[in-house]
């Protein structure tokens, strides 16, 4: 609903991650090094640092045959799926539906030692956007979570490190229609799916154990994200 008192934020905020989601590695100049590559999957970083602590930027692409980005954002987007495929998660609570596609989530994620635990309050919103390259080729869809305040869950007020993210999924379906007219199988489509991601761990952790711990779980969220999308979907009409 654009009457919410965030929506002129959230308005601002997809405006440019998309665009940012959108250039590629190489064009948001040099810096991005790529540090994971599993068969369609790249995953990139920029080593940068805030106040001394690790805020490395991320950028992971992947392209994964027989789903759209509408499955894929609704299933990154829907708080019901989200135990099924984000491991870290210890605890997570919807505070407020502000729309249909517009949530506020308070999360707590598995406390990774010897960093102390750490939380998030975050405004997710998902949208459909225009193709503009291809005009009569499917749309391309969103999810956008940044972090937010709330006044039931005040940072740091807890045993938990209020950290503060900026997450965008982008993804663009691709339907390459069978030769012979036959109708458009889960085989003709394909998803390239672009995730975007800066965490602020808000206090004080090891740069080594950040980067190591991101080295090892981002291909590993991506990875079991997308077969989660792949499995979910299989038997089910395509959500273009
Ligand atoms: C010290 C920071 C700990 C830590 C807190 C939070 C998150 C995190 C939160 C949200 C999202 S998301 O993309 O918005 C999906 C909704 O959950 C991804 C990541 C990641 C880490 C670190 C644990 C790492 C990690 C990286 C990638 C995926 C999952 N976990």
């Amino acid at each position: 609903a654009n009457s919410h008192r965030l929506w002129p934020e959230i308005d601002r905020v997809v405006k440019q991650e998309v665009s940012m989601a959108s250039l590629g590695v190489g064009e948001c100049g040099s810096g991005w090094q790529l540090f994971a590559e599993d068969g369609e999957m790249r995953m990139f970083r920029r080593e940068e640092e805030m106040d001394g602590m690790v805020v490395d930027p991320l950028k992971a692409v992947h392209v994964v045959k027989g789903i759209t980005g509408h499955e894929v954002c609704h299933y990154f987007f829907n708080p019901q799926y989200r135990y099924d495929w984000e491991t870290t998660l210890e605890h997570m609570i919807v505070l407020e539906t502000v729309s249909e596609d517009t949530l506020i989530f308070h999360q707590t994620h598995k406390r990774i030692w010897p960093a102390s635990q750490r939380d998030v309050v975050f405004w997710s919103h998902t949208r459909r956007l225009p193709n503009d390259q291809d005009r009569d080729g499917p749309d391309i869809w969103t999810v956008v979570n940044n972090s937010t305040e709330h006044p039931d869950h005040p940072a740091n007020a807890g045993k938990c490190v209020r950290i503060f993210l900026t997450v965008c999924l982008l993804c663009q379906t691709r339907v390459d229609p069978p030769k012979d007219g036959a109708p458009v199988s889960r085989d003709d489509i394909t998803c390239k799916i672009t995730y975007c991601s800066v965490v602020n761990p808000g206090g004080w952790a090891p740069a080594s154990v950040l980067r190591a711990v991101y080295k090892r779980e981002y291909p590993k969220f991506l990875k079991r994200f997308t077969a989660y999308v792949k499995n979910q979907t299989k038997d089910k009409p395509i959500m273009y």
